[in-house]
């Protein structure tokens, strides 16, 4: 017996299921998930998008930084994130709050329990007629926490941070650095699963910089909070195993550290950089790549065993040399679906 076509063609409902299906797949095991985000803004009639189509996945106890130009979006994303902001459209999550779906309710519960916060401007961090011990004491009263406790706890914090010497000092006491680490106790007060920094080092010069990101680095590491720092200080990535760069409202490049040892047993870090591939399949080629090889309007790609190959539309008369054809599966594509 003959099918007909419409009997063998998927039903709106089927098709519904299976965009469902590939959506729930998408970063199920992360403890962040940012799929396709978008958000726009209006200002004076003119529209922004500010984030166009983000992807991004954090894992548990992981330290990440996101850097960017001024205006990418990275200020955006961490609105969103912290549930400060709604995005206009997109899936994010963080462990088990839909952050697209939230309450008012559910939005400072989530503030409060699930997330801890660090801004660029220490004022907004910490309270400055408080000393450091009883900053991080506020927290924990708010949340009902006993006197006892919250002393050891605040003790413990400030010891962690390396401000234990700052206990009973107000902020106008304290530098700039040990300021930023006191706030990253207060932060850290009522254990939030994950701490969000945004320019923590944007107001420090460059050794006190250096303190608050190792500050962050050892909280990563000795009481296993996930860390996301948002920056557009450059050096972040030395003190971070992954730095994720945002252009244009997207996530376009990785560099991710690892330690290698070699045969005689010294171990020296390796930092590899990652062109970030999205969901639609869509890679940003680096304008230094572009620029080298004259790379615009359209490139041919080829498909080997292991890799693709990215050529010039023309080739140059110097290098007259064709693309691979082993496979015979290249083929033309317009550049700006690889810049986009
Ligand atoms: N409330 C707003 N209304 C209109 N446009 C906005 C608003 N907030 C941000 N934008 C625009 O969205 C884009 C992304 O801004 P965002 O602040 O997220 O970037 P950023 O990477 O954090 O920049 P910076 O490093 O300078 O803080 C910019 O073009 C900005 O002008």
């Amino acid at each position: 017996m003959n099918a007909t076509p419409t009997a063998l063609a998927p039903t709106l409902g089927t098709l519904e299921e299976r965009a469902r299906q590939r959506t729930g797949a998408f970063g199920e095991d992360a403890l962040i998930v940012c799929d396709s985000l978008v958000r726009i803004y209006q200002s004076e009639g003119v529209e922004v998008q500010a984030l166009q189509g983000l992807d991004l996945l954090v894992e548990q106890g992981e330290l990440v930084a996101i850097v960017g130009a001024s205006g990418s979006g990275k200020s955006t994303l961490l609105s969103v994130l912290s549930g400060l902001d709604v995005p206009t459209a997109g899936r994010v999550r963080v462990g088990p709050w839909d952050l697209m779906s939230m309450s008012a309710k559910q939005r400072v519960a989530y503030r409060r329990s699930m997330v801890g916060f660090v801004w660029q401007q220490t004022a907004r961090n910490i309270v400055p007629y408080l000393t450091a011990a009883e900053n991080v004491e506020f927290p924990l009263a708010l949340a009902g926490a006993r006197r006892r406790v919250r002393r050891a706890r605040a003790a413990e914090l400030l010891d962690v941070l390396g401000v234990g010497y700052c206990a009973d000092r107000r902020p106008s006491q304290m530098s700039g650095g040990e300021q930023q680490r006191v706030a990253i106790a207060v932060a850290l007060a009522n254990s939030p699963q994950v701490l969000f920094a945004d320019e923590p080092t944007g107001e420090l010069d460059t050794a006190t910089s250096h303190d608050v990101l190792e500050g962050l680095r050892t909280v990563n590491r000795e009481l296993g909070t996930t860390v996301v720092v948002v920056t557009h200080d450059s050096s972040v990535s030395e003190h971070v195993q992954r730095t994720v760069a945002i252009r244009d409202g997207r996530t376009s490049s990785e560099v991710v550290r690892r330690t290698h040892t070699a045969d005689d047993g010294t171990e020296h870090v390796v930092a590899e950089e990652f062109a970030v591939l999205d969901r639609a399949g869509r890679v940003q080629l680096p304008r230094e790549y572009r620029e080298a090889l004259d790379l615009v309007g359209k490139v041919r790609l080829a498909l080997e065993s292991s890799h693709v190959s990215v050529w010039p539309d023309r080739l140059p008369p110097d290098r007259p040399q064709e693309p691979p054809t082993r496979t015979g599966r290249h083929r033309a594509v317009p550049a700006h679906e690889e810049q986009q």
